[in-house]
């Protein structure tokens, strides 16, 4: 790979409670890359994600971001590595007496941002996800396709470096699909690294992306 690696596995078994997802996995993501996991539904793509934000520790092997082993880290490191990152989760939960504004300033908040920056920064994510409009709406009154577009501006909210995004086109039909992937390319352009996990093959327009198979045998990809 010629650019420079941003996120590697390596040699990564990953195991809950003792049972065995994937071994022996290792991939490289390089910086301003545009990756997408994909495989069927239980191969371990969300564990991946969550490996790289910190959210999970390996059973063996090395996660390493940006040169840092990771999988290392204390608490406080995880915290701080967690928001370089926006992570958009399988069914983001909403806080549905909040409005969209307030829900997307949150992370800002839980980064010990000001309130008033944390605010303009909200409103700015909505801009970019081109969602403005939604500022003072409630959860309840958004379709499918305007929740995944908050998920996304909530994950952008603190401007990260990578977004791990999971399952960002789930449950949406074609249009919004579109929409949501020429998002995450537009990140992508402006220099962000996206890593994306889905069960199914998605493919982004426009910008280059690379696919990377996942299966339970793990191996190097
Ligand atoms: N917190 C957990 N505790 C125990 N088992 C878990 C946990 N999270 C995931 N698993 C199991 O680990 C395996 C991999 O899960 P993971 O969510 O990473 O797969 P996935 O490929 O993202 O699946 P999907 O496409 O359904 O999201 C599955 O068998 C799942 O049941």
């Amino acid at each position: 790979m010629t650019e420079e690696t941003l996120l590697e596995l390596r040699n990564v078994t990953a195991a809950y409670d003792g049972r065995t997802v994937f071994e022996n996995l290792s991939l490289t993501v390089g910086r301003g890359e545009f990756v997408l996991l994909h495989g069927n539904t239980g191969c371990g793509k969300s564990t991946v994600l969550r490996l790289l934000a910190g959210l999970e520790r390996p059973a063996a092997g090395e996660i390493i971001v940006a040169g840092d082993r990771v999988d290392r880290f204390n608490e406080v490191q995880r915290r701080w590595l967690r928001r370089s990152m926006g992570l958009m989760v399988q069914e983001g939960l909403l806080l549905d007496d909040r409005s969209i504004h307030d829900n997307v300033m949150l992370p800002a908040l839980a980064a010990e941002e000001s309130f008033g920056e944390a605010r303009s920064r909200a409103l700015l994510a909505l801009e970019k996800c081109g969602i403005a409009e939604l500022a003072t709406q409630l959860p309840r009154h958004l379709s499918a396709g305007q929740r995944q577009l908050v998920n996304l501006a909530r994950a952008v909210v603190n401007r990260p470096v990578v977004i791990l995004a999971d399952e960002p086109v789930a449950h949406l039909d074609k249009s919004n699909a579109r929409t949501l992937l020429d998002l995450l390319g537009a990140f992508v352009e402006a220099g962000v690294t996206v890593v994306a996990a889905s069960h199914e093959r998605i493919a982004p327009q426009g910008v280059p992306f690379r696919e990377i198979p996942l299966s339970t045998r793990g191996g190097r990809v």
